[in-house]
């Protein structure tokens, strides 16, 4: 499972947390402006807009898992197997393969409203990037510097550009649905609730905390999508990068993903392999590990953004610990 975010804190924070069982070996990727980008069906992009994310490189192809683009726009591609569909190439229509989706639109799109121009005559395909990388069931987190978002679904009934009015997205079942189902947790609150169900009735609060009692804290998605809307809602801004970024991944550490608590298969566990966060306005990538808490930057504009060449860094995967004495 994994859960992806926009936080407003004066500036724009997006990212997401990656829940698997398995690492793919990715790495932070930059992909500059005159890098050229190749589509299946669409055609090749010689200079476009500079993106930074987490990706894997096959053949020098950039294949993200989620980034965000030099002008505030981030987007991120998370599971949706059962919903998900991918159509054949169509003609008269912009058919974009599920795994060129992410560069597509960060290499075109300067806001949410130009990347859903480009949705407009959209058709996601079913085409493989290979035989061993086959299209994946994703639905997609938009976001852009002004705080909008909106999720892209492609199910049998085609392709759906929704208005995410939460800024947050998990996995099944359809965004709608996800919607629908918060109304159920109207009441949960940070505020110590009245007591309605007795009022005659000394119902002591023994505990803080009672506002959240009835929040949801299960791995599966519809409860990641409950706890993340609750917490992010509720989030402070703080008064520097420091402190943002610092409230941006305790909001997604909300929704994280322990070892051993998601079997997927016998003796095998999901969890939460890296959570990244990037802000909009300032093109730097920050991000962790399950195994290295310290929050790790990679600031796009201090490369060579006219590049032609892929530039990489590698995930920075062991713990440093502060000793102190
Ligand atoms: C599985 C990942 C999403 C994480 C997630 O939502 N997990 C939840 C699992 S579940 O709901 O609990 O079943 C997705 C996110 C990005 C995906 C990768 C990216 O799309 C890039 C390529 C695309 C290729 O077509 C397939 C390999 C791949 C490298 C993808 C593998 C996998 O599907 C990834 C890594």
């Amino acid at each position: 499972m994994c859960t992806s975010i926009i936080y407003t804190a004066g500036d724009k924070y997006f990212g997401r947390n990656l829940d698997l069982e398995v690492g793919f070996g990715q790495k932070v990727v930059i992909t500059p402006h005159n890098m050229p980008l190749e589509f299946r069906e669409m055609p090749r992009l010689e200079h476009h807009y500079a993106i930074i994310g987490i990706s894997i490189v096959r053949d020098n192809y950039p294949l993200y898992f989620d980034g965000i683009n030099e002008k505030g726009v981030g987007m991120a591609g998370l599971n949706f197997d059962g919903p998900a569909h991918y159509f054949p190439a169509q003609k008269g229509k912009d058919n974009i393969a599920a795994f060129e989706i992410i560069p597509y639109i960060l290499a075109n799109a300067a806001s949410v409203a130009e990347a859903k121009k480009l949705l407009a005559n959209a058709n996601i395909t079913n085409a493989n990037f290979s035989d061993k990388l086959p299209a994946s069931p994703l639905h997609w987190l938009i976001a852009d510097k002004t705080g909008a978002s909106v999720t892209v679904e492609s199910t049998i009934k085609g392709l759906n550009v929704y208005d995410n009015p939460v800024g947050a997205l998990t996995n099944n079942p359809e965004f709608p649905r996800q919607l629908v189902n918060l109304s159920n947790y109207r009441s949960i609150s940070p505020a110590t609730p009245k007591n309605t169900i007795a009022p005659e009735l000394n119902l002591p609060v023994y505990s803080r905390g009672f506002g959240s009692h009835f929040l949801p804290g299960g791995m599966d998605s519809e409860s990641r999508f409950v706890k993340v809307t609750f917490t992010k809602m509720h989030a402070p801004a703080g008064n520097s990068e420091v402190e943002n970024i610092t409230n941006y991944f305790h909001i997604l550490q909300s929704v994280e993903q322990q070892k051993g608590l998601d079997e997927v298969a016998p003796d095998t566990f999901e969890y939460t392999i890296y959570s990244d966060g990037s802000n909009l306005s300032k093109g730097i990538f920050y991000y962790k590990t399950y195994d290295n808490s310290q929050i790790n930057a990679v600031d796009m504009h201090k490369e060579d953004l006219e590049s032609t060449e892929l530039i990489t860094y590698p995930v920075q995967n062991e713990q440093v610990i502060n000793q102190q004495n």
